[in-house]
């Protein structure tokens, strides 16, 4: 195991990321169009007083007529944020819509942050007990014990629906699946096992209870917190949820208590334990050390006192996260489906359930490449890792069974199977997708020539790559791109791969590669020394060209034709293709990718039909069934015009050629994208609206492109470069620092090219 953990970061990226664009990291979409007076008139009175008299009427109706029914509020008074303390509401608010943004990523549930100023427990309880009308759930978040059992209890008896303290028994389902499975794997019995637990509060207290219902011999149960060991007859700092785990032991301290212990549960704060302490742990220890941000011992120090140890943190950049991420967004997902009344104990059980198995299936293709293929169930894999596509799957359904078995479901599900189809369908692939190709590239990093290094956004791309673990950025610019490095907040520029043309020792065989190429294109040998030594595409694309790097980014300095033009001279379109751009834009459900949008100006018949083939096969990469629609002002021969026998022989083209996937044309775009409309042409051969769209000429394409990046925002990725050679992409001047990451990662990790 590396001593670094893969992901890194300085502390100016992490404010950085929260502070650009939009502060903080949720924002809210109306889910209805707004765009009409009808719309607003619906929308807002008089129409919303239809809804309004039905929801008084009967009240189960507010599910049907608003958002309640996806809605679950995340809601902290900041009394015990992660590991970090008592910081209070407000610092609590990056955690909250943290957790916030993690519902909708992991589960499609909607989600808000509340920080309530308050420490005085019934005053939480009456603030949050009136927010019921609004919320299908309610999760309580780093809320410190003791103060957290009774304000849970009281909200669990009072509100009719869900209420969980994620920190309690979020982690309790989390910690028992991973611990069920490690004492899988190092043949244990729980009933047989010694098991202390550092920290005595909300998270340690409710996975002790969790880990008895499953079996555990509480007599064997040592539990510690600032003051040692809890033992029966303590005085010191106690109350009745810590006396009712005091041990009848001697041993005082946390290093006494490890002394042959078989499982350590660290749910207290960074380094509480020591890698003297653990050596003196049973054969075979578990390690849950899952104190967060920092564990109470790192995996690599555990690991080097203990070879033989299976270790677990809550880190995501390290195996086994045992961390409740894994847990909140589908055991609620499940809830909500069954408008459960509550989280109950015959659900929770069910979910712990459900991971454990799932970290013993095969791991499946896609996210044995994102984690390596070595990770398969063992000691560096006794849980699935959050961004599973399966999870969704199989612990909302095991939840929402459970809540139906157990009588707290108010909408049972009729049909399971079409329940777990639905649930695969609220996960768009293309986010998944991305997701993947960040972890492909940690897991395979490349080195990528970011051939702009003078500027900024570059560099600030370059330094989220390399401090990302996504691959070794190699720089292309003067001297003083270490001034800037360092202007950015880079501690050790120096570490930075930077090619200056000044002074490279390449540039000779740079020279030479070149004039091999283009002396009977009309250049003279001066020629090409004055390209390498002033051009930095030219320079870039010769780095990539004679394999000192595997992919290239660049497009922020020149405009896109003129940047094709100098990555042309040296690399050429894979023989027999066709080069393209792609755009992508991303919506919650549906993702569509358009094409050409940057290089042909008016594609013949044979490059629509290449460009079709190209766009499919990304989709396809990118985990969708393909179908294509050759886009036009037409709608197959209405109205008749003369570039429509262009996309019409592109048809017949793709026809011979025998192509495995769907498509049709010329069709015009509310009939490719409306299936309402599209069943007006009912011998149309798409079996759905479609998903990749030919566009006829780069004047609609690239005008379309633009548009929908100016409204769509984030939503829209691209330019995508397809076809050439090696993996060169060519961003657009208006390019964010993110998009060039994207396009970096997306590039290095096979995904376009
Ligand atoms: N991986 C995961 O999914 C999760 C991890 N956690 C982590 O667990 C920890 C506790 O969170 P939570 O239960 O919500 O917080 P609480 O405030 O409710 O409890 C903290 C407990 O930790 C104890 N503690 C603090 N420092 C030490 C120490 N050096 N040695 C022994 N005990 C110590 C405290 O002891 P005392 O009672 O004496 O004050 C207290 O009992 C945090 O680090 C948090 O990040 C929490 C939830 C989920
Ligand atoms: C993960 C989490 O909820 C915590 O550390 O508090
Ligand atoms: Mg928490």
């Amino acid at each position: 195991m590396s001593d670094r953990p893969t992901i890194e970061f300085s502390e100016r990226e992490a404010l950085f990321f929260h502070s650009t664009g939009r502060p903080g990291k949720i924002e809210i979409i109306a889910s209805k169009p707004m765009a009409t007076q009808r719309d607003l008139s619906l929308a807002y009175s008089p129409g919303v007083a239809v809804p309004v008299r039905a929801i008084a009427e009967n009240p189960a109706t507010a599910y049907d007529y608003t958002a309640k029914g996806n809605l679950v509020a995340v809601i902290s008074n900041g009394t015990a944020i992660l590991g970090l303390g008592n910081l209070g509401a407000l610092a609590s608010k990056p955690v909250m819509e943290g957790k916030a943004v993690l519902f909708k990523r992991f589960a499609d549930v909607d989600s808000i942050d509340i920080e309530v100023a308050t420490e005085d427990p019934q005053a939480f309880i009456e603030a949050v007990a009136l927010l019921e009308p609004t919320f299908g759930g309610i999760n309580l978040e780093d809320i410190k014990a003791p103060e957290c059992f009774i304000i849970e209890q009281a909200l669990k008896e009072r509100m009719n629906i869900p209420v969980m303290h994620d920190d309690q028994h979020g982690t309790a389902i989390i910690c028992a699946a991973g611990l069920i499975n490690a004492l899988h794997i190092t043949g244990r019995d729980i009933k047989d096992v010694s098991i202390v637990v550092n920290g005595a509060g909300a998270a340690a207290i409710a996975c002790t209870e969790l880990i008895i219902a499953m079996g555990a011999d509480k007599s064997r149960i040592i539990m510690c917190d600032r003051a040692g060991v809890i033992y029966q007859g303590r005085a010191e700092g106690m109350d009745q949820w810590k006396s009712a785990h005091a041990a009848k032991t001697d041993k005082r301290s946390l290093e006494e208590a490890l002394k042959g212990a078989d499982i350590f549960i660290g749910l207290s704060a960074a380094g509480a334990v020591k890698p003297h302490m653990v050596q003196e742990m049973a054969p075979k220890p578990i390690i849950f050390a899952m104190a967060n941000p920092d564990p109470e011992i790192t995996p690599p120090d555990a690991k080097k006192a203990r070879p033989d140890a299976i270790v677990a943190t809550g880190r995501s950049d390290y195996p086994n996260q045992v961390n409740n991420v894994l847990g909140f967004p589908f055991i609620f997902r499940g809830a909500l489906d069954v408008r459960a009344t509550a989280i109950n104990e015959a659900m929770k059980i069910a979910a712990a359930n459900a991971i454990a198995a799932l970290a013993r299936e095969q791991v499946p293709e896609e996210v044995a490449r994102a984690y390596g293929i070595q990770h398969n169930y063992g000691p560096d894999y006794i849980i699935p890792a959050p961004f599973d596509p399966r999870l969704m799957e199989v612990v909302s359904t095991a939840v929402a069974k459970a809540a139906m078995d157990s009588g707290v479901a108010q909408k049972p599900i009729e049909d399971m199977d079409a329940y777990r189809q639905s649930l695969k369908a609220r996960l768009n692939p293309t986010t998944s997708v991305l997701t993947l190709a960040y972890e492909s590239a940690k897991a395979h990093p490349k080195r990528v020539v970011f051939a702009e290094g003078e500027e900024e956004v570059v560099l600030r791309a370059a330094i989220q790559f390399r401090d990302g673990g996504y691959g070794i950025p190699v720089l292309v610019g003067r001297q003083d791109v270490y001034d800037r490095l360092r202007a950015l907040g880079v501690a050790d520029p120096h570490s930075f791969e930077v090619h200056n043309s000044v002074n490279s020792p390449l540039v000779p065989r740079m020279v030479d590669a070149l004039y091999e190429r283009l002396q009977r294109r009309g250049y003279l040998r001066r020629d090409c020394e004055r390209m390498v030594n002033r051009d930095r595409n030219i320079f870039g694309s010769l780095l990539l060209k004679m394999g000192e790097a595997d992919a290239m980014i660049t497009g922020m300095t020149r405009t896109y034709a003129q940047t094709m033009r100098e990555v042309r001279r040296v690399i050429d379109t894979v023989p027999g293709r066709t080069n393209f751009g792609i755009h992508i834009l991303v919506g919650q459900s549906h993702t569509v990718f358009m094409a050409d949008t940057t290089v042909h100006e008016r594609p013949s018949a044979i490059e629509l039909a290449d460009i079709a083939e190209g766009t499919a096969a990304v989709a396809r990469r990118m985990g969708h069934e393909p179908r294509v629609a050759f886009l036009s002002y037409s709608t197959f021969g209405n109205p008749w015009g003369n570039w429509l026998e262009n996309i019409r022989e592109a048809v017949a083209i793709l026809d011979e050629r025998g192509v495995d996937f769907e498509y049709e044309g010329e069709m015009a775009p509310d009939v490719a994208l409306n299936p309402a409309v599209m069943k007006n042409y009912p011998f149309c051969r798409l079996s759905g609206s479609a998903n990749c769209l030919i566009m006829p000429g780069l004047q609609s394409a690239n005008v379309s492109a633009k548009l929908l990046r100016e409204l769509g925002g984030d939503s829209v990725i691209g330019p995508m470069l397809v076809g050439m050679e090696k993996p060169v992409q060519v961003a657009t001047m208006a390019s964010n620092a993110s998009e060039l990451l994207t396009l970096a990662v997306l590039a290095a990790g096979g995904i376009a090219g």
